[in-house]
């Protein structure tokens, strides 16, 4: 099964006049253990994807499938559990809490989802050393560079059993040695039975992706395997 499908999903934003019809018919599934990469260029639909993908938009029509629950199903509270219990975001907008700290940021989904602090804690701690924060667990966020915060962001997503990692240019943030790194560790959850959906601009993140999606005002127009593919596409699509 896989762990998220979108079916002949549409996305209409405004209306009337302003109307933009930002997805127009993407289908797509990503099964566990593929990590799939999402491209092209500004105003595509790319962001959009991602947020359907996630339970934070629904789409006009069609649907979006996690695995086996269709999202359009849940109520505002099944919706929320789903999301704090199987997704991962790591968004361009980190939306760390400023009054809590590194590690209470990264337990915090944990303890919302019924997890007990003192065991929510050293998972915690553990995500931190992996994204290379060992020893900042008590940091707050405006004791850290933007790069370190975004590092507790990609952390925090990744903490505990998540079976659907959502990034959207997660290395934004990063010198490209942490950022190689971040889609490592991303690469790694993956191959351990995860699935990820990571909208990048750069064919050297794609090469990371078992497979890249290329979209075109709103439309998939390609499918490729590989960075070297999806640079001659971005090339091309001017
Ligand atoms: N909330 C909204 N209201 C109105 N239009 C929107 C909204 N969100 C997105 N759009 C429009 O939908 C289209 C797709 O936008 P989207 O942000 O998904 O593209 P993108 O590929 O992620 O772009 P970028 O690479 O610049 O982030 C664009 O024309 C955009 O202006």
């Amino acid at each position: 099964m896989s762990v998220l499908e979108l079916r002949d999903v549409h996305r209409m934003h405004g209306q009337g006049a302003t109307e933009v019809h930002a997805l127009r018919g993407v289908s797509l599934a990503v099964a566990p253990g593929e990590l799939v990469a999402v491209m092209g260029p500004s105003g595509s639909g790319k962001s959009t994807l991602l947020n359907l993908a996630g339970g934070l938009d629904s789409p006009t029509t069609g649907s979006v499938v996690i695995e086996g629950v269709d999202l359009g199903t849940l109520n505002r509270s099944g919706l929320a559990g789903l999301r704090r219990r199987r997704l991962g975001y790591v968004f361009q907008d980190l939306n760390l809490l400023a009054s809590l700290t590194a590690a209470e940021n990264i337990a915090l989904p944990l303890e919302l989802d019924g997890v007990a602090p003192r065991k929510a804690r050293p998972l915690a701690e553990a995500a931190l050393t992996e994204v290379g924060l060992e020893g900042y667990a008590e940091r707050f966020p405006d004791e850290m560079s933007g790069g370190q915060q975004q590092r507790v962001a990609i952390a925090r997503a990744l903490v505990g059993q998540r079976r659907l990692m959502l990034a959207d240019e997660p290395t934004g943030a990063l010198d490209s040695q942490t950022g190689e790194a971040v889609l490592r560790l991303l690469r790694s959850k993956v191959d351990s039975g995860a699935a990820a959906v990571l909208v990048t601009h750069e064919a050297r993140h794609a090469a990371w992706a078992d497979r890249v999606v290329f979209l075109r005002d709103g439309v998939v127009v390609d499918t490729s395997v590989g960075a070297a593919d999806a640079a001659a596409l971005l090339e091309t699509a001017g």
